[in-house]
C-alpha cells in the first residue's frame, strides 16, 4: 500500500489530504502537525477549519485511510510520498523583512525528513515557496543523509478557501514540476498516478521545477492584479457616475478578459495574495528587476488605497468624525464561507475607525470573538472600544452606521427595516461588498454608500480619497 504523509494540518494540508484519501481508498494518508491541539481538533467533532463539504469527506475517510497524528516522525519515516504544507509567512525581521518568505518552518521540516528517513522518498512542495526553493531543499535532504534517495517535486495548490472541497474535487489544473532526469520523471509519474484517479489527464500539467514554483506566485499575482484593477476603476466610477458592476460585467464579456475576479470591494485579504506578491517583488529585486518589482508592488498599494478610501468615506460622510459613535461591522472573515480572518480587510477598516475614536461592534457568523479580539489587539487596538455581537441585529442596535465587510449571504436577507428602526439617525450603511440593494435601503431611509456605484446625494462632493 502506498503511504502518503502530509506535514502541516492547516487550511491546505487538511482538505487536500482528505480529498486524496476520499478518491484513493488504496492509499494510506497521514496528516501530521507539531500542533497537538490542531490534530486533536481534526480528530474531534468540530474540525479546526470551517469549509463547506469538508465534514462529510473527513467523516467518510477518517480512521479508514485518513489519519491525523502528532507523531510526525513516525509517519514521515514510513511514507513513500511526503507532502510539505507548512506555513510560509512573510519574514518579519532580518534580510528581506517585510517581503521575503520565511522558510523557517519549511527548513525545519526538511531537516526532520532528512533525519528520520530510512527509505527513498518523494518530497512534495505543497506550500507556496519562492522559485528555486527546491534547490535549497535538495541540498538539505542530500547533505544530511546517506543511502536514501530523495526526489523533490513542486505541486503548488490552487484551492480557494470557502470552495476548497469543490476546487480539489474538480481542479482547473494540477501542476507538477520535477527534475528533468530519469529519476525526476519517475517521481512525477508516481504523483501523477495519485491525481489521475479523479482528475482528467489533460488537466494534469507537468513542467520543470522552477516553472511550477513560479506559476503559483504568478497565478496569485494575476488574480490579485485583477481585483486591484477593478478596485482602481471603482474609484473612478464614484467620481464620474459610472457603475462598477455594469462596467465589470461589460468588460468581462470580452472572451479575452473573462468575467471572473472582477468584483470590486473593500480590498482583497487572505493569508496569501499579499504575502505571495511581496515574495514575487522580493525575488524580482534580488534579480535586479526593479521595474517588474515596482509593477507588482503597485497591486498591493492599490489594495491599501482601497481600504483607506473606504475608511475615509465612512468618516467624511459622518460629519468628518466617528468619535464616540457606534459603528456595526458586519463580517470579519476575509471572504464568505470561511472563518479565516488572516489579513482580512476588516482589520484595517476597524483600525481606521478605532483611530478616529469609533466604538466598533463586530459580528461574523464564523470568526470567533477570541479571534476578532486577537486580530485587533495584534495591530495595537485597545479593547475598550471593541464589542463583539452574536448577530447582526445586536451589532446594529443603537449604531450610527453599519459597515458590511464580508459578503456573507445572510447579510442580503436581513430585515433592514427592523435594523433601521433601532439605529441612530441619520442611519448610514457603507457596503464594502456591494451585497445589499442600495435603492431599497434608501427607500427605508438609510444613507447608503456602495463601492463604485453612483453616489448618494449626501456623499457627493465629500473627499473620497485618503
Ligand atoms: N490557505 C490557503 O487557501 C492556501 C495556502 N497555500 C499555501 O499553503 C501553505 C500552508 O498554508 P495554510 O494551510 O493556510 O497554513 P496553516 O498555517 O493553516 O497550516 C500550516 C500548519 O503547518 C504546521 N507546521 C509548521 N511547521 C511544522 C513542522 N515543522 N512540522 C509539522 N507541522 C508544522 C503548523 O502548525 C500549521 O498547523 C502556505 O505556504 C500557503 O501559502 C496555498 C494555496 C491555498
Ligand atoms: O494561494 C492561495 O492561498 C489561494 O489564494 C486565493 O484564494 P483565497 O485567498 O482563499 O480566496 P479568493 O477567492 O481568491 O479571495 C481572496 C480575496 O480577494 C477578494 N476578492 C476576490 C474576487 C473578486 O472578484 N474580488 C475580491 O475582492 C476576496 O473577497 C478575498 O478577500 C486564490 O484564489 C487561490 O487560487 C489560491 O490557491
Amino acid at each position: 500500500m502506498v503511504k502518503i504523509c502530509c506535514i502541516g494540518a492547516g487550511y491546505v494540508g487538511g482538505p487536500t489530504m482528505a480529498v486524496i484519501a476520499l478518491k484513493c481508498p488504496s492509499i494510506e494518508v497521514a496528516v501530521v502537525d507539531i500542533s497537538a491541539a490542531r490534530i486533536a481538533a481534526w480528530n474531534g467533532d468540530e474540525l479546526p477549519i470551517y469549509e463547506p463539504g469538508l465534514d462529510e469527506v473527513v467523516r467518510q475517510c477518517r480512521g479508514r485511510n485518513l489519519f491525523f497524528s502528532a507523531d510526525v516522525e513516525r509517519h514521515v519515516s514510513e511514507a513513500d510520498i511526503v507532502f510539505v504544507s507548512v506555513n510560509t509567512p512573510t519574514k518579519t525581521r532580518g534580510l528581506g523583512a517585510g517581503k521575503a518568505a520565511d522558510l523557517t518552518y519549511w527548513e525545519s521540516a526538511a531537516r526532520m525528513i532528512a533525519d528520520v528517513s530510512k527509505s527513498d522518498k518523494i518530497v512534495v512542495e505543497k506550500s507556496t515557496v519562492p522559485v528555486k526553493t527546491a534547490e535549497a531543499i535538495e541540498k538539505i535532504l542530500t547533505h544530511n543523509c546517506n543511502a536514501v534517495n530523495f526526489q523533490v517535486l513542486s505541486n503548488p495548490e490552487f484551492l480557494a478557501e470557502g470552495t476548497a472541497v469543490q476546487d480539489l474535487l474538480r481542479p482547473d489544473r494540477v501542476l507538477i514540476g520535477g527534475r528533468e532526469t530519469a529519476a525526476g520523471r519517475k517521481a512525477v509519474d508516481a504523483l501523477k498516478d495519485v491525481y489521475a484517479r479523479w482528475v482528467p489527464a489533460d488537466r494534469i500539467v507537468t513542467t520543470n521545477l522552477w516553472s511550477a514554483e513560479l506559476t503559483k506566485l504568478a497565478a496569485n499575482a494575476f488574480l490579485a492584479q485583477r481585483i486591484s484593477s477593478v478596485n482602481a476603476i471603482s474609484a473612478l466610477c464614484e467620481a464620474t457616475g459610472a457603475d462598477v458592476s455594469e462596467v465589470a460585467a461589460a468588460v468581462g464579456m470580452d472572451g479575452r478578459i473573462g468575467p471572473k475576479f472582477l468584483t470590486a470591494g473593500v480590498g482583497f485579504g487572505g493569508s496569501c495574495f499579499q504575502k505571495d506578491i511581496l515574495n514575487l517583488v522580493y525575488i524580482c529585486e534580488r534579480h535586479g528587476l526593479h521595474e517588474p518589482a515596482a509593477y507588482w508592488k503597485q497591486v498591493i498599494e492599490v489594495n491599501d488605497y482601497q481600504k483607506r478610501r473606504f475608511v475615509t468615506r465612512v468618516v467624511s460622510s459622518m460629519f468628518n468624525t466617528v468619535s464616540g459613535k457606534k459603528v456595526a461591522v458586519l463580517g470579519f472573515a476575509f471572504k464568505k464561507d470561511t472563518g479565516d480572518s488572516r489579513e482580512t480587510p476588516a482589520i484595517d477598516v476597524c483600525k481606521g475607525l478605532l483611530a478616529d475614536g469609533a466604538a466598533v461592534c463586530v459580528y461574523d457568523p464564523q470568526v470567533t470573538e477570541d479571534q476578532i479580539r486577537q486580530d485587533l489587539a495584534a495591530v495595537g487596538e485597545p479593547m475598550r472600544q471593541v464589542g463583539v455581537a452574536r448577530d447582526a441585529y445586536e451589532a446594529a442596535g443603537g449604531a450610527h452606521a453599519i459597515c458590511i465587510l464580508t459578503e456573507w449571504d445572510e447579510f442580503k436577507a436581513l430585515d433592514y427595516r427592523r435594523i433601521f428602526d433601532g439605529m441612530q439617525k441619520p442611519a448610514f450603511l457603507f457596503d464594502g461588498r456591494n451585497v445589499v440593494d442600495g435603492g431599497e435601503l434608501r427607500r427605508i431611509g438609510f444613507i447608503v454608500y456602495s463601492i463604485g456605484k453612483p453616489l448618494d446625494p449626501w456623499l457627493r462632493g465629500m473627499p473620497a480619497v485618503a
